[in-house]
């Protein structure tokens, strides 16, 4: 993990507004994510998670939010200042984003190489045949351990398993050599065995291309096994953060203890690297 800070988040403030009613989601928010380290940003459901990612990415929708307040830093850009275009590319080239839902995240219609060839030929740097673009999709299919990528490339999402269409999600994210993955709850709906791949797999790929990541669950195993540094969120306030080990073995805040005691103590029993 290096000293240079990749995002920069300072006092960030989100709201949402409906009928005239103002409902802040987080005030003041802000942290630090280094370049090459896994952060979890971690808390349970309505704690602001995914407003955190999508206001990263200013994926949030203009029509009932206010528009975000503080500063939002990655390489020293100031990514709430950028245009919308400047933002499309900054989102295809530099951050890239792993949902829970592969499903509602692919088009149902095209099979996955027509989707992998349009999104590598969109973001290449030279121009790119159809068929050039299909031997990266191919080869980015291998990266994610898709073995038989010549037909994967044919079918449907839909005909693809849970796993493998968070592979195949996983592998697009990857095409573009982001710096910033953001993946959030990438794995929750998946059974425990496929979970178990997918996680492992992030941490090759992340060993591998040097990515930095931001990490979202609610689940302290998941955390658990990808964190290098976590932040607990409760409520849009971040109440404690520490390497993985400090927020295991010594968590300070209340919250923080609460989310650990609501851990079966089988799983981290059978963890052989605990202290
Ligand atoms: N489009 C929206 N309009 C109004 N309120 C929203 C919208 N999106 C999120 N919120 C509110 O913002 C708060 C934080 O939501 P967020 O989705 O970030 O939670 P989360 O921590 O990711 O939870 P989960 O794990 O359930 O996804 C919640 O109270 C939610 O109701």
């Amino acid at each position: 993990m290096s000293e240079e800070k990749l995002l920069e988040i300072k006092d960030l403030s989100v709201a949402f507004r409906k009928n005239q009613v103002t409902t802040p989601v987080f005030s003041g928010l802000s942290f630090d994510i280094y370049q090459g380290e896994t952060v979890c940003l971690v808390g349970e459901s309505g704690s602001g998670k995914s407003v955190t990612a999508k206001a990263i990415m200013r994926l949030l929708p203009t029509d009932s939010v206010s528009y975000p307040e503080g500063e939002i830093r990655f390489n020293g850009q100031d990514l709430l200042s950028h245009s919308e275009r400047e933002m499309e590319q900054i989102r295809g080239d530099q951050i890239a984003m792993v949902f829970q839902d592969a499903l509602s995240a692919l088009n149902p219609v095209y099979t996955i190489g027509t989707q992998m060839v349009d999104l590598i030929r969109l973001h290449a740097k030279e121009k790119l045949s159809r068929r050039q673009a299909l031997a990266q999709a191919k080869k980015l299919l291998a990266q994610v351990d898709i073995r038989h990528a010549d037909e994967v490339v044919k079918q449907y999402p839909f005909q693809l398993s849970g796993g493998m269409r968070q592979r195949v999600m996983i592998a697009m994210a990857l095409s573009s050599r982001p710096r910033l993955l953001i993946a959030d709850e990438p794995t929750t709906a998946l059974d425990v065995t496929v979970q178990s791949n997918i996680l492992k797999l992030i941490r090759q790929l992340k060993e591998q291309f040097g990515m930095t990541i931001l990490f979202i669950t609610h689940d302290l195993g998941v955390v658990y096994e990808m964190a290098d540094r976590v932040l607990v969120l409760r409520q849009g306030e971040l109440v404690e953060s520490g390497t993985r080990d400090e927020i295991f073995t010594r968590p300070r805040h209340t919250y923080t203890k609460q989310l650990l005691n609501s851990m079966p103590r089988i799983y981290f029993q059978e963890q052989t690297e605990l202290p």
